[in-house]
């Protein structure tokens, strides 16, 4: 784990029209680590990472990559830092194989045209930097792959060209027992391999399984982000329909276990 933020945002407002949406929200995210980003429906997480991966302009706030303070304008500008987000919709094409699906798009942005054999041999290589198994051929259709393949593709095609960051929008949403236990693996794995993993996840279970952080929006505000092991399950849930727990959370009273006591480290964990 590491004490330094890859990526930090600070006092970040967003409004659409009159209605805010996001207000002074600081978020942090950590190489090596997986942050878990919580909140209710509505919250404002799809629109954190909007802002977060140049899709909208925020209002006001300043975001710091690697140490120095950036400006994210466009998709662009973020993929140039190294952020990369997967979608729920993972944005695959079911008529192209494993390969042609993790080069989509990206021969543009590289300006470098690959031929075959790289393209396939670099696809092999990120899956068995993962350690994926569950792939068998990757000159499989897209179409024969099961939900939790899909997401080990959409995951590894984000890590491709040397990302720094990943957010994950909801990877277990769709699946089964097995496939979520699978994807969870390679999103430890990708933490593990040093990146900075962002999660979204409505999941407790999930949450807790992987994260070593977890940040709680609730109605637009960052009310905790605390590291997982100084905060219970009823915690969390208690901040995502709150807005406050225990004592953690809006008004910055010191962080309990839920008994009254405070947990080791948990002066350092809020941020609000
Ligand atoms: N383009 C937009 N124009 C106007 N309002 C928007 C827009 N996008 C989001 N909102 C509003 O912003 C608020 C936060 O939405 P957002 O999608 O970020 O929440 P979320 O936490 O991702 O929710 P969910 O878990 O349901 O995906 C909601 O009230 C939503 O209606």
């Amino acid at each position: 784990m590491s004490a330094t933020p890859l990526l930090e945002l600070r006092g970040i407002d967003k409004s659409f029209g009159p209605v805010q949406v996001l207000r002074d929200v600081a978020f942090a995210a950590y190489p090596g680590e997986v942050t878990a980003l919580v909140g209710d429906n509505g919250a404002g997480k799809s629109t954190l990472v909007k802002c977060i991966s140049g899709i909208y302009p925020t209002d006001a706030g300043q975001f710091v990559f690697d140490g120095r303070p950036v400006n994210i304008h466009s998709p662009r500008d973020a993929a140039a830092l190294g952020i990369e987000v997967v979608y729920q919709d993972l944005a695959l094409c079911d008529n192209l194989d494993i390969v042609q699906n993790m080069f989509l798009g990206r021969e543009k942005r590289s300006g470098i045209i690959l031929d075959e054999p790289t393209m396939e041999q670099m696809a092999a290589e990120t899956l068995a930097g993962l350690s994926v198994r569950t792939v068998k051929s990757l000159r499989q259709q897209v179409s024969s792959l099961s939900g939790g393949q899909r997401q080990t593709v959409a995951i590894a095609k984000a890590v491709l060209w040397n990302s720094k960051l990943v957010i994950l929008d909801e990877p277990t949403a769709a699946l089964g027992v097995a496939q979520t236990a699978q994807v969870l693996e390679l999103v430890r794995r990708l933490a593990d391999n040093g990146l900075a993993v962002v999660l979204i996840s409505h999941n407790m279970n999930d949450v807790f399984a992987v994260s070593d952080r977890i940040a709680a929006l609730y109605l637009g505000q960052m009310v905790a982000q605390v590291k997982t092991t100084d905060i219970t399950h009823a915690q969390v849930v208690e901040l995502i329909t709150a807005g406050r727990s225990g004592g953690l959370g809006l008004t910055g009273e010191p962080a309990t276990n839920g008994n009254g006591a405070a947990p080791a480290g948990s002066t350092t964990g809020g941020v609000s």
